[in-house]
C-alpha cells in the first residue's frame, strides 16, 4: 500500500541481499520524462495503469533483483500473475492511520489528492488488502521497526522463506 516502506525498505533491502534495486513508479518516470502525477494529470489513472503493466511485464523478468512495485499494481490479474510467477513477493503490512501519518505531507500521490486522504486511505486499504494478501508469499510488518532494523529482519525472512521452498 502506498505509504507501507516499498521504496525506502525495498532499496534497503537490496543492498542488504546484494541485490540490483528497481521502483517502478520510478522507472515508469524515468521511462516517461514526468512524474506520476503528470501521468494521471494527462492520461488518468487508466493510462497509468497500462504503462505500469508494460513495464512490470518487462522488468519482473530481470534476474536476482529487489523490485518494489508501486501501491496499486495489485489491482490488475495480469500484474499479480507476473509477481507471483517470478519472485517472491512480499506484503509490507502497516494500519491506514500509520500509512496516513507517514503521506499527510506528502503531494507525489495523486490518489490521495482529495478532500479527506484519511478516509481515502482506509478506503483503498480496505478494497486492496484481499489482493495484497492474495499476491504475497510473505507478509511482513512495518508498523514499529525503524527502517533499519525491518530490513534485517525481512532478509532473515526472506532468506528462511527461499531455503524452505
Ligand atoms: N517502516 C517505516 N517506518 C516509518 N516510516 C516509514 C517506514 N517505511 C517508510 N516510511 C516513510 O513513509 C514514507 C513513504 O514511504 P515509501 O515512499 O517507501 O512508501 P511506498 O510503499 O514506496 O509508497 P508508494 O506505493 O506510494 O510508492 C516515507 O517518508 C518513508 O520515509
Ligand atoms: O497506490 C496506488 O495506486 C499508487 C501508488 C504509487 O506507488 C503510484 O504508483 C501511484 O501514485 C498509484
Ligand atoms: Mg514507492
Amino acid at each position: 500500500m502506498m505509504g507501507a516502506g516499498k521504496t525506502t525498505i525495498g532499496r534497503s533491502l537490496a543492498k542488504e541481499l546484494g541485490r540490483g534495486f528497481i521502483d517502478l513508479d520510478q522507472a515508469l518516470e524515468a521511462r516517461c520524462g514526468v512524474p506520476v502525477t503528470v501521468i494521471f494529470d494527462i492520461e488518468g489513472e487508466a493510462g497509468f495503469r497500462k504503462r505500469e503493466t508494460q513495464l512490470l511485464e518487462e522488468l519482473s523478468r530481470q534476474p536476482r533483483i529487489v523490485l518494489a512495485t508501486g501501491g496499486g499494481a495489485v489491482l490488475v490479474d495480469e500484474n499479480r500473475a507476473y509477481l507471483k510467477e517470478r519472485g517472491t513477493v512480499v506484503y509490507l503490512r502497516a494500519e491506514a492511520d500509520e500509512l496516513y501519518r507517514r503521506l499527510a505531507r506528502d503531494r507525489q500521490r495523486p490518489l490521495l489528492q482529495t478532500a479527506d486522504p484519511r478516509a481515502r486511505l482506509a478506503e483503498l486499504l480496505a478494497l486492496r488488502t484481499p489482493l495484497y494478501e492474495e499476491v504475497a508469499h510473505l507478509a511482513f510488518d512495518t508498523g514499529t521497526l525503524p527502517v533499519l532494523q525491518a530490513v534485517t529482519r525481512l532478509a532473515a525472512q526472506l532468506k528462511a522463506y527461499e531455503e524452505k521452498t
